[in-house]
Order: structure tokens, then sequence, then C-alpha cells
């Protein structure tokens, strides 16, 4: 059980360690933790070691996988930040992957999930890790979202990142984009979206936007498959046999779901501000405009799982990790636990 406290507990897996994700993890877990009980999961020695070489002032506190299913995530104080000990497998060199530390990884993400079930976690945040790596390492892996959908044995869940579009190029406003399909190649896209599929990504859209953002009726801008949304059917009859029945479900359920809406004029200002979401139909599709418009300020959330799960905008910047310590930006790091502890207090307001 956890103890009383009024920071919430948040694990971070550190992610790929010869990436720039055990830096991050540890410089954002430090400047926030006045606000958040940031729990760090990976390599105690090697954070510790990461940590010293930040800042030599950063304390960490270590502490065993066994102790904490023994005794709970003791309370620390914002003194120190708390480290989960998961050993990697070998030596890290930044910059270069080893498929002997990919278990290691996954095995942050197994205790997360672990703790956020046993109570001792209000949320994860994801450091970037890397996909390939998990994959040498003799593990099928195409993305934390589907692991974590795997793990906690939920049938459907959606990727969606956020973030605030506020600079010179575009006026200030938060941008949501979701997708209907998430790691998969592009010649599979069109078969991997049905009329009942599409629905149910919708209705985890509708459900968490109300229950972990507190909007109360979101409005859903949903983009076509094809350009020109298939002109009518002459370039594609995705939008008039699937997305345009899958709507019109949606909206026989309640649901303000519009489309669909071709997706190159779709990302303007004028659309977006009366919207609470984009539904993008793949990843190519949806992820570019935000990045375009938010990269280091974004957020990638996991919808539909029943933890909540945020992450990073970006991946594991093996170039930073590898020219030295110093010069990856934590700013999407940040915004990731800044937007788990929004979450939280949402879902909780929800419940009450
Ligand atoms: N949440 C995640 O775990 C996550 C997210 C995206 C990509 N990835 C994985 O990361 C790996 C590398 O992907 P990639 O090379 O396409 O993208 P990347 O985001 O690692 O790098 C793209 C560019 O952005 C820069 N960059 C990235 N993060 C930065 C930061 N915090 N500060 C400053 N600059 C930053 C990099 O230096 C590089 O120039 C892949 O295995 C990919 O699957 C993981
Ligand atoms: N699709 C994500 C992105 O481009 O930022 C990234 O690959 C991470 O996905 P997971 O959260 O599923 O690992």
């Amino acid at each position: 059980m956890r103890q009383a406290s009024t920071r919430p507990a948040i694990a971070i897996t550190t992610g790929e360690p010869a990436g720039i994700g055990p830096e991050i993890a540890i410089r954002a877990a430090w400047a926030m933790r006045a606000q958040v009980n940031c729990v760090l999961l990976g390599d105690a020695a090697f954070l510790a070691l990461t940590a010293s070489l930040i800042d030599p002032t950063i304390q960490l506190a270590a502490l065993s996988v066994q102790a904490l299913r023994n005794g709970g995530l003791p309370q620390f104080g914002p003194a120190r930040i708390a480290v989960i000990d998961v050993p990697l497998g070998a030596h890290v060199v930044p910059g270069v992957l080893d498929p002997a530390n990919g278990r290691a990884v996954l095995a942050t993400l197994d205790l997360a999930v672990e703790g956020a079930r046993a109570g001792w976690f209000d949320a994860m945040v994801t450091a970037p890790l890397q996909k390939s790596t998990i994959n040498d390492a003799g593990v099928a892996f195409s993305g934390h979202t589907e692991y974590l959908a795997e793990q906690t044995a939920t049938a459907q869940v959606v990727m969606m990142l956020a973030g605030d579009t506020a600079d010179d190029a575009l006026e200030p406003m938060p941008l949501r984009v979701a997708l209907a399909t998430t790691h998969l190649p592009l010649k599979d896209v069109s078969a991997a979206i049905t009329r009942a599929g599409l629905g149910r990504v919708i209705d985890i859209i509708h459900t968490d936007l109300k229950t972990k953002f507190g909007i109360a009726a979101p409005r859903i801008l949903v983009t076509g498959l094809n350009p020109h949304a298939g002109e009518n059917g002459y370039l594609g009859r995705e939008e008039i046999d699937t997305i345009t029945p899958a709507l019109d479900d949606a909206r026989a359920r309640g649901i303000d779901a519009r489309g669909p809406y071709p997706a190159d004029t779709l990302f303007q200002p004028k659309y977006l501000a009366h919207a609470d979401c984009v539904l993008a139909m793949y990843h190519d599709q949806g992820l570019p405009v935000l990045k375009f418009a938010t990269f280091g300020r974004g957020v990638n959330i996991t919808l539909g799982l029943p933890l909540i799960r945020t992450s990073v905008d970006h991946g594991t910047a093996l170039d930073l990790a590898a020219a030295g310590l110093g010069r990856a930006d934590c700013g999407s790091m940040e915004q990731a636990i800044r937007t788990a502890l929004h979450m939280v207090s949402a879902q909780r307001a929800s419940q009450r």
C-alpha cells in the first residue's frame, strides 16, 4: 500500500540507456521535485553516475524491487529522488545501442504497470526507448502503446499526442492529434481501418477526454484516409465505405464527431480552434503536423488504458547522447509529467 503523500507519485521509466532518456528523466524529476514525487525506474548505479555528472547536488535514493514489493513506496520527501533498481545487462556507451540491455528496458515498463496496479504510482511517464533494440533482444516490439495494451490486457488503446502551438509561427492553441492506427506499415493501414474499430477508437477518445482531461463534451474532427478525403470516391472509397458510417454511428451514440475532412487542409487554426482533438488515420498523417507545431513541448498519451501513461514527443536522440550530457532539451519530459499530474487530478474529479 502507498503511504499518504501530498505529492502524486509518478513512475518514470528511464528508457534506452544509450539515449537521452536517463538524462532528461533525472533532470525533469529533480526540477519538478517540489510538485511531484517522481520515482525513476532503471539501473541504480548507472543513474547515480549520470546524476552526479549532470549536477553533483542531485540526491538519489536507491531501492530494490523486492523492498518495494515488501514495503510499498517509501516517502523520501522532495530532498531525494527514489530510484527503483532494474539492473542493466551490459555497460552503457552513450549513443551505442546494445541489445543486451533491451530486456532491462522492458522490465522497467513491467514494473511501472505492476506499481500502477498495486497503487504505488498514480501514473507512469516513459522516457524514449529504441524499438529496434528491444526487437534485437529477441522480443517483438512495436512501441510502448501496443506493449502496454498487451500487458494490461486492453483490447483497444489510442495514441494521442498533444502540445501547445504557442510560438511565432502559429496562433497559440492546444492541439491534440489522435491516431486510428499506430505503428503499422503503410501498406497495412487501409485494411486495419474498419467501421467497428474506428467506432471503438472514437469512443475511447470521447471517454478519456471527458474523464482524464475534464472536457465535458469533446468535439472530434476526423480526417479522411485518401487525398482530398477520397474526392467522392474517385481517389479511394474508405471515406464512403468505412469512415462516414463510423462517424454516423458515433453521432448516434451522442458523440460530437465530424468529418471525414481532407487531412491536408484540416490543420488550420480556424478549424482547430473549435476542436478538442483531431483523429488522423495513421502515424505520419497526424504526427508530423503536431511535431512541427509543438516539438519539444509535445506529449504522447495512451488513451484507453486502465492507468495513466504519458511520454515525450521525441525519440532516443542517440546523436545527442553520443555528444555528451547537456545537449538534450527536457521540455517535453517536463510537459509529460505535468500532463500526467493534470490527468491524475481530472480523473479524481470525474470519480467524485
Ligand atoms: N516515446 C518513445 O519511446 C519514442 C518516441 C519517438 C521515437 N522513439 C524511438 O526513438 C528512436 C530514434 O528515433 P528518431 O531518430 O526518429 O527520432 P529522435 O526524436 O530520437 O531524433 C530526431 C531528431 O530530434 C532531435 N531530438 C530528439 N529529442 C531531442 C531533445 N529532447 N532535445 C533536442 N533535440 C532532440 C535529435 O537530435 C534528432 O536530430 C527510434 O527507435 C524511435 O522508434 C521513441
Ligand atoms: N509514435 C511515437 C512518436 O512518434 O512520438 C513514438 O514512436 C512512441 O510511441 P510509443 O509511445 O508507442 O512508444
